[in-house]
């Protein structure tokens, strides 16, 4: 069993007070989780400080405390730490409490607005169809090779993270592709990871709540590019306006992609259909199983990254021909020609995106049909923008419910109605519950149409006040179509 002197190595200490040689048993920063012998770190939150709870961890039989301000009052026998930044300090005692295992692993982490997912999806898939035990943290799920361990963030905390890729290296893994989401990166969830290479997709308009400015969310991915080791690879999107910013003050190998300027790895659509996509990808013909624009730079920045890790670009570009994309994103089911689009799209861009795919891929007269909410306790300056583009973009929208928690769904969906434009205010439609807008949409739907059902995606749930009531909209949509539309 480790000392905490032996989990500190590395983090910047302000004070300690008590026994270093301390046994730990674990590493804990929520006080309802606390069991003897751990270490408890109280973090600053965004709804409570953690400080509040070191008497509860201490009584609960924390043996020791990180903080960033010792309490008032220090008891007998336990030992205090005081750090500078306790998020930090517990991302670092993480790693070596679980000897580091990023270390021991090739591991890429992907960060953007849109496309992580999906980039990291593929990349496990491909390293897999190439021989590789590997492990994946996303948002769909986490994975150690072909077992599934359900995920409940993005990023996973420090320590979970750590434990996963501890499970990685026992399981023979030699790399793991994982999502960076801009929490994360603030949050200090990364600290102590040693990264072989980060790639930026892109970044427009999310997460304004949290971040408060557009400078800050840039900031907060730039972090994990200026933090990468001289060993590591830097990936950017050089079509988005702030790839090169990203790259601005690594110290890792600097490399690009994209499709419109001369860049490292590099595509050009040849076609686009509901099919798939042929490219033209690093001067070669190729083709893939995903859909639309958008997953052309997704599958040009996958190539990249294997080709950075040293892989055979012939091999990868024949593997990842061979791939589908990840659950939820532009999933599609037809009936009765009719076809249903199920995808992930949960801000404007990603909507636009999705809208301008359907768009191009459109054969004839038939009409778009749009169902499109935004969550509760999240930005609330994309709702007028999404709805906007759905009206505009669609013949016919559905505003209505994407997890409201603790919201009044109306509420969010006043502000939805605000970014309409009054033309449009005939082709778009409220209703609130989630599964009879689908329904009205499957029932306004014609041989020849498509209906897109976005901002859920992979989500099995309806989030309303804590509480997450099943809910699939591949599901719903499936049913729903076969019970109007099978021919009597
Ligand atoms: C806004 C946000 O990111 N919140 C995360 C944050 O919680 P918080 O700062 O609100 O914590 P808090 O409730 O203020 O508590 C502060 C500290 O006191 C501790 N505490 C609290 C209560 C108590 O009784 N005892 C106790 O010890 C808490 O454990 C915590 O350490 O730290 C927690 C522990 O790591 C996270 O679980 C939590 O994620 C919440 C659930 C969440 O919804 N996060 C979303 C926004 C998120 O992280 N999303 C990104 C993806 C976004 C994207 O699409 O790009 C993700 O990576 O998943
Ligand atoms: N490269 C891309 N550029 C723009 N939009 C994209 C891109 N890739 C995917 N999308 C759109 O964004 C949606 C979300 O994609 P994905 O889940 O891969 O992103 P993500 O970054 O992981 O999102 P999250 O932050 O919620 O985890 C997709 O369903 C699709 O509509
Ligand atoms: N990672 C994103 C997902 C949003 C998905 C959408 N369905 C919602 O609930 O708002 C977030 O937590 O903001
Ligand atoms: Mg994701």
């Amino acid at each position: 069993m480790k000392t905490l002197k032996d989990i500190l190595y590395k983090v910047s200490l302000t004070s300690t007070t008590g026994n270093m040689d301390v046994e730990v048993k674990d590493i804990v920063f929520d006080s309802r989780k606390v069991s003897p012998g751990v270490v408890f770190v109280a973090v600053p939150g965004t709804r409570v400080d953690g400080h509040k709870f070191v008497d509860q961890a201490i009584a609960d039989g924390a043996k020791a405390v990180v903080c960033e301000k010792l309490p008032a009052s220090l008891q007998e026998g336990i030992t205090y730490v005081e750090v500078v930044n306790a998020a930090n300090a517990m991302g670092i005692m993480a790693s070596n409490y679980y000897d580091n295992p990023s270390r021991k692993l090739k591991v890429v982490a992907v960060t953007g607005t849109n496309g992580k997912t999906t980039c990291v999806t593929l990349m496990q898939r491909l390293f897999m169809a190439m021989g590789y035990d590997t492990g994946m943290l996303s948002t769909v799920e986490n994975k150690i090779n072909d077992e599934v361990i359900p995920s409940t963030h993005t990023t996973p905390d420090s320590v979970a993270i750590n434990k996963l890729m501890d499970d990685m290296v026992r399981q023979g893994c030699t790399h793991c592709f994982m999502e960076a989401s801009s929490h994360a990166i603030v949050q200090e969830r990364m600290a102590g990871i040693v990264l072989a290479g980060a790639v930026f997709t892109n970044i427009s308009h999310d997460h304004l709540d949290y971040h408060g400015t557009f400078d800050e969310y840039i900031k907060a991915k730039k972090k994990l590019f200026d933090g990468l080791p001289s060993t590591a690879f830097a990936l950017v999107n050089a079509d988005d306006k702030r790839g090169m910013v990203m790259l601005q003050n690594t110290s890792a190998s600097k490399h690009t992609y994209g499709l419109k300027y001369p860049t490292d790895f590099k595509a050009k659509v040849f076609s686009n259909t509901l099919q798939g996509l042929e490219l033209e990808i690093n001067g070669r013909p190729a083709w893939f199983r995903l859909i639309g624009e958008f997953n052309a730079y997704n599958l040009t920045a996958v190539l990249g990254a294997a080709c950075l890790l040293e892989e055979d670009e012939d091999e990868v570009l024949m593997q990842l021909s061979g791939l589908k994309g990840a659950q939820g994103r532009f999933e599609q089911v037809v009936y009765n020609e009719i076809t249903s689009i199920v995808d992930y799209a949960h801000t404007p861009d990603a909507l636009e995106n999705v809208l301008k795919t359907i768009q191009g891929v459109r054969t004839g007269v038939e009409k778009v049909i749009t169902v499109v909410g935004c969550g509760g306790n999240r930005d609330a300056a994309k709702r007028p923008l999404m709805a906007k583009i759905a009206a505009e973009m669609s013949d016919k929208v559905i505003l209505t419910s994407d997890n409201p928690r603790d919201e009044d769904p109306l509420e969010i969906l006043k502000q939805m109605e605000a970014g309409v434009n009054p033309v449009a205010y005939k082709k778009t439609m409220t209703i609130a519950d989630r599964k009879e807008a689908i329904k009205v949409a499957c029932m306004s739907a014609n041989k020849g149409d498509i209906i897109l059902i976005a901002g859920k995606g992979h989500e099995n749930y309806q989030e309303i006040k804590g509480e997450k009531f099943p809910f699939d909209d591949l599901k719903i949509v499936t049913d729903l179509m076969k019970l109007i539309h099978t021919e009597k």
